[in-house]
């Protein structure tokens, strides 16, 4: 059989191309991993910011995962913008019991500041969603609001890492410090073992989708066999030059590009 590497992206929409669905579909072809896409929310958004959303029924989001389960088997799935707790349920639903790595970019505010989720659904993504994960992305914010602790430090990225898996049973953490003042680093957790990505902070604005662009690559190497560390480090790279290599496009915040691994040769 013809068995080609598949993922899944269960996740919102960004019409201009760079954020949400459409950057997980750029990064997951880029990878040689065959693509699909749950819709959760339409958001009309741009480089400048979010200016509207409107969110897909509990029915038809369940309906569009009945779908692709069914039919076509992936290796692994990863959820982003999950706007309320009905569509959290909805996803929790229909994803437990599938073996099948859960990589989860817990979306919460985007780079140009404007709120995706619901305030009551935080807690409900903290207990029912994040035991259910193999991994989870926070960056420095998303981290704050799980762990309710503030973080300054490197030290304190560790720290949060560490209680992510612990406390609230994500089966990995990656702390992302793309917040943070000096160089680009994130902690990985293992429950195991503490590993550390860290490259040069890249001079620009154009971090449109960064978090969604780095989570999809994850799941596209998880899908092609790597373990966890291995698809972050390989992941990361693919990151750093979608950054280095990003769009000045748009009047706001550009989005990254999901090819410069081909002009880096990201291997
Ligand atoms: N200016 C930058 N230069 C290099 N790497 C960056 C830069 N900004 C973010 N990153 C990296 O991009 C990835 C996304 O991180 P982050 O921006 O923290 O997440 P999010 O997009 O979810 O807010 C991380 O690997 C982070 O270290
Ligand atoms: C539908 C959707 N999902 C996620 C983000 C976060 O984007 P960023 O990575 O820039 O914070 C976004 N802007 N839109």
């Amino acid at each position: 059989m013809n068995q080609v590497p598949a993922a899944l992206t269960i996740a919102g929409t960004d019409p201009s191309g760079g954020a949400g669905v459409q950057a997980d579909l750029k990064t997951f072809q880029e990878l040689k991993t065959y693509g699909m896409s749950v819709i959760t929310s339409v958001v009309a958004q741009n480089t400048t910011g979010v200016q509207d959303a409107e969110h897909m029924s509990v029915p038809m989001i369940k309906q569009q995962l009945g779908s692709v389960i069914s039919d076509i088997p992936f290796q692994a799935f990863k959820t982003g913008m999950l706007a309320n707790i009905e569509i959290m349920d909805a996803v929790a639903e229909k994803i437990s019991g599938l073996d099948i790595p859960y990589i989860m970019d817990p979306v919460m505010v985007t780079t140009s500041g404007h709120t995706l989720i619901a305030e009551d659904s935080r807690a409900y993504l903290r207990k029912n969603l994040l035991p259910m994960t193999a991994l989870v992305t926070p960056n420095i914010l998303e981290t704050e609001v799980i762990t309710g602790e503030t973080i300054k430090t490197p030290e304190d990225m560790q720290q949060a890492a560490k209680q992510i898996v612990h406390q609230f049973g994500a089966g990995a953490a990656l702390v992302k410090g793309g917040h943070m003042a000096d160089e680009a680093v994130d902690f990985l957790y293992d429950g195991e073992k503490l590993h550390t990505f860290s490259t040069e902070r890249i001079d620009t604005t154009n971090t449109h989708g960064t978090g969604c662009t780095y989570s999809a690559a994850i799941a596209a190497y998880v899908s092609h066999g790597y373990k966890l560390p291995d698809a972050v480090r390989k992941a990361k790279d693919f990151i750093t030059a979608a950054i280095r290599h990003s769009f000045s496009v748009g009047q706001g915040s550009g989005p990254t590009n999901q090819w410069a691994h081909r002009i880096e040769r990201v291997k």
